[in-house]
């Protein structure tokens, strides 16, 4: 049986997307892959890229917080993965306690990162007073209260309540109600170009020079290719020095794309390909 990873534990929200993500695609119908949980997503990518498993399933971005860092670091150190899938899941975020309590009876709030940040205002707003805690997923913050009968609450999907025996004590606490991650499926071999629309993921890494970006940039607009996404991250080499990450419309062997990454050789720009994929579909739970 082939192996998928995820961030786990149980009832994290990538568990909980890789389920819906899986149901959508046909060529897992018929086999589908043990799921395996890791508790984080460097160890889920580098135990991908050793081929300890076959797939990666993990979050890339989401539509209030912005990009998930560890993720695009993570992809632009490892070697042998590409994306080959992405899969949009609507994010609500709720409020996770022991028992029944108002929300000034909490004392600390756990936590993943990006659902604090998904819910910045309304902690803010309503539970100023309380303790921050980030952990390494939603689920582990819920596992980690479910244990000690404290006034903690956790934050994160509605079943984790169910699955470490919480109360639900508020629902959609999110800033903006449409809160939406993009996840992506990573593999060892490049996706094959699909009948419908296609989208290249590549890592760049500009010179720190004047007019580098502007002539990265320019090879794309000079040949109509739609640019869907830019990100930059820190080089991690030097203050000030970052590499991109760049969302392309198209498949990475159609001659516009080729085009440019021959032109970016020629001008000694180092470019790294992500992957080649066919661009999700906008959901209508969503958008
Ligand atoms: O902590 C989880 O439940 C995760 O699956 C991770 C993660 C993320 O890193 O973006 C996934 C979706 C939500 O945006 C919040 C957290």
């Amino acid at each position: 049986m082939k192996k998928m990873g995820f961030l786990g534990p149980k009832g994290s929200f990538s568990e909980e997307a890789i389920h819906l993500f899986l149901a959508t695609q046909p060529e897992f119908k018929d086999s589908p892959p043990e799921l395996i949980p890791f508790p984080t997503i460097p160890r889920l990518l580098f135990a991908c890229n050793d081929k300890e498993i076959d797939w990666a399933f993990v979050p890339l971005e989401n539509s209030t917080e912005g990009q998930v860092g560890v993720t695009m670091d993570t992809l632009g150190q490892t070697e042998h993965l590409y994306i080959t899938r992405e899969f949009v899941h609507p994010i609500d975020q709720c409020l996770l306690t022991h028992e029944p309590m108002s929300l000034e009876q909490i004392e600390r709030i756990y936590s993943h990162e990006q659902a604090i940040g998904q819910c910045r205002e309304f902690l803010e707003k309503h539970l100023p007073h309380a303790q921050q805690v980030t952990c390494l997923s939603t689920a582990e913050a819920a596992h980690r209260i479910s244990s000690i009968r404290e006034n903690w609450a956790a934050i994160g999907p509605r079943r984790a309540a169910r699955l470490y025996n919480l109360h639900l004590l508020q629902e959609c606490i999110q800033d903006v109600t449409l809160n939406a991650t993009r996840f992506v499926l990573v593999g060892h071999h490049l996706a094959e170009m699909s009948d419908g629309e296609d989208k290249t993921s590549l890592l760049v890494i500009a010179a720190n020079t004047p007019g580098s970006l502007y002539r990265i940039l320019g090879e794309f607009a000079k040949r109509q290719i739609n640019l869907s996404r830019i990100e930059s991250r820190p080089s991690k080499r030097k203050l000030g020095e970052y590499v991109f990450f760049v969302d392309v419309d198209g498949y990475v062997f159609a001659p516009p794309i080729q085009d440019v990454l021959w032109a970016l050789k020629q001008e000694r720009i180092s470019v790294k390909l992500l992957g080649s994929y066919p661009k999700a579909l906008p959901d209508e739970r969503i958008f």
